[in-house]
């Protein structure tokens, strides 16, 4: 059933808190930033558009070695580094059309305030601990393995080194004192939590990881490091020697945004994450158990995606290998690379990007399947009056004893029941982010109409002929009527597009919402509002054919060296 507001959903369950990882400002942002960025704004804009109070956090995490280092290479300090990087990432999103509520940089004060109370009431509860860390350390990851998490590789002047078997960064053995939480201690409210929630971590794959995760070792964790190591962090309260770890520091934005500590339960409640997979162990183990551990709710769904890679390789800002995504969205335009990441990216496994797929996909999706339909059913040859024009129920009988007496034939039920049916799969497809699957559905009922279309050649049809006029208004009613499905349905994807789309038919800002996905009532008997309006004046074409890319041009960079060991 299609949620609406107002219907079927409580007020109290109304509020819906969506946010993507804070990016790490060591470098300028990529497709694969952009990804998780999209994949967030389509969540939130459905749920607006659902009639939800919806919020939506993004923004980046500022501290931590990598930025030291970073800023100390650019000769920068480190606040005036991240700060340009962070108007990048900004500027990426607003170019984007990423309808972010909120951006939080950890570098602010709330921030601050916030993280030193999480860690005051973890340690008033007895969750942290002084203790002597020893063990494997990842700088690049900021992130502590254990033994068996570490391999060996040689780096680029083949001196044999230790890596992470996950990331493949170098790790290196650190012995020093340091707060310690008790992580091991949460290991079976955490399987609890997912047991008790099959739907916590989506999709399924990455929720068993996690339950297997749990079942290998769970030392307590590391949580601050040495103020000589590490001077550009948050001072761990009440001793100035020691720096919060990272991560502790950067998963508490979702809190900060939210309002913590003090008014954050009317939207902690409703907390939705969207990560890239390589941080699913912070976001489903760590930050799930240091919750626990301060008495708040989990959240209600992390939602994992999978990376975009480069000749097989996860794109990435240390290995160099990244795509630009403000030059390619100004290449492909702004909807055309939403479309393309949110079409063609699966969330349970990888996806290669490639120039010349996002030209194809487009042109065969946007521009001759959809703007071709419209084009066809707006055209003035055909509707020379340029109005919605009206549906004869004589020509388009209901399906059964009165049908044989109109014009339509089998194939033409079958796609309004499709059509009909759209708006629930694609609302099913839309909650557990599962995108391809309704834009291939959308379009697989796009093509179902053209080719309704096609088979009733309403050109030919003489308008000499009153029951031949009634016939081909029928037809272009019920085009229009399936038009307004699929532009309403993908709003959230490609926002400018669909409301050109819509405005085209003439549908008003107030017809445009969920609760407007009522589809072909004249074939019900009902009055339909749209009849004999008249169209919007945007002839334009819908999505403008793309030229493919010179083929070596076109190309994204490889990633640099054959081993994933970043220096
Ligand atoms: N290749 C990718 N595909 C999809 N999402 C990605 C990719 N790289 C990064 N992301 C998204 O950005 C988040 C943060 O990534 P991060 O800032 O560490 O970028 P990165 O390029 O992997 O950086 P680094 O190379 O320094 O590790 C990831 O959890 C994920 O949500």
């Amino acid at each position: 059933m299609v949620r609406r507001l107002g219907t079927d959903i409580p007020t109290e369950d109304r509020n819906y808190y969506i946010t993507t990882p804070i990016f790490y400002v060591n470098a300028s942002p990529h497709i694969g930033h952009l990804y998780s960025a999209v994949t967030a704004d389509y969540l939130h804009r459905y749920k607006l558009l659902q009639g939800f109070n919806s919020r939506f956090a993004t923004g980046t995490d500022e501290h931590g070695l990598k930025i030291q280092q970073a800023a100390d290479a650019a000769g920068q300090d480190p606040l005036s580094f991240c700060t340009k990087v962070s108007e990048r990432f900004k500027h990426l999103f607003k170019s984007c059309h990423i309808s972010y509520t909120d951006y939080i940089r950890t570098t602010e004060e709330r921030h601050r305030c916030a993280v030193e109370h999480f860690w005051t009431v973890l340690q008033s509860k007895g969750f942290i601990y002084k203790g002597n860390y020893e063990g494997w350390y990842s700088t690049q990851d900021e992130s502590f393995l254990t033994p068996s998490q570490v391999g060996d590789a040689k780096d680029s002047s083949g001196k044999e080194i230790k890596i992470s078997l996950e990331s493949g960064h170098k790790v290196e053995w650190m012995i020093e004192e340091n707060y310690m939480f008790r992580l091991s201690e949460f290991r079976s409210r955490l399987q609890e939590w997912l047991e008790g929630n099959p739907r916590a971590v989506q999709p399924e794959r990455f929720h068993h990881a996690v339950l297997q995760w749990l079942q290998e070792d769970l030392p307590d964790l590391s949580v601050s490091r040495q103020r000589s190591r590490l001077q550009w962090g948050i001072p761990v309260p009440g001793d100035l020697d020691q720096t919060i770890y990272v991560w502790l520091d950067a998963l508490v934005n979702y809190l900060t945004v939210a309002g913590y500590p003090d008014t954050h339960s009317q939207w902690w409640r409703a907390a939705h994450h969207v990560v890239g997979k390589d941080i699913l162990k912070f976001h489903a183990i760590y930050w799930p158990a240091f919750l626990l551990a301060a008495d708040l709710p989990l959240p209600q769904t992390i939602h994992v995606h999978s990376h975009w890679t480069v000749g097989g390789k996860k794109m990435s800002k240390s290995l160099g290998n990244v795509v630009d995504p403000l030059e390619r969205s100004q290449r492909f335009t702004i909807d055309g690379m939403r479309y393309f990441l949110l079409r063609q990216g699966v969330p349970d496994t990888d996806c290669d990007y490639d120039d010349d797929k996002v030209v194809k996909l487009l042109n065969a999706e946007l521009t001759d399947s959809l703007g071709g339909l419209l084009n066809r059913c707006t055209a003035p040859s055909l509707n020379p009056a340029q109005v919605y024009p009206h549906f004869c129920s004589d020509s388009f009988p209901s399906q059964g004893t009165e049908a044989h007496k109109g014009r339509a034939v089998d194939e033409d039920y079958h796609m309004l029941d499709a059509v009909r049916a759209l708006p629930a799969v694609v609302e099913q497809h839309y909650e557990s982010v599962h995108v391809y699957k309704a834009l291939e559905a959308i379009n697989r009922c796009v093509r179902q109409t053209n080719g309704f279309v096609q088979r009733h050649t309403p050109w030919k049809l003489g308008s000499g002929d009153g029951r031949d006029q009634l016939w081909l208004d029928t037809i272009l009613h019920v085009s229009l009527e399936c038009l307004r499905m699929y532009g309403t349905l993908l709003q959230p994807i490609v926002p400018e597009m669909a409301d050109k789309l819509l405005s085209r038919l003439g549908v008003k800002p107030e017809e445009k919402s969920w609760a407007a996905l009522d589809f072909l009532v004249k074939y019900q008997g009902k009055d339909c509002p749209f009849e004999g309006r008249a169209l919007g004046p945007d002839t334009g074409v819908l999505f403008n054919r793309l030229e493919r890319p010179n083929a070596e041009k076109g190309k994204p960079k490889k990633a640099k060296k054959a081993t994933k060991v970043k220096s």
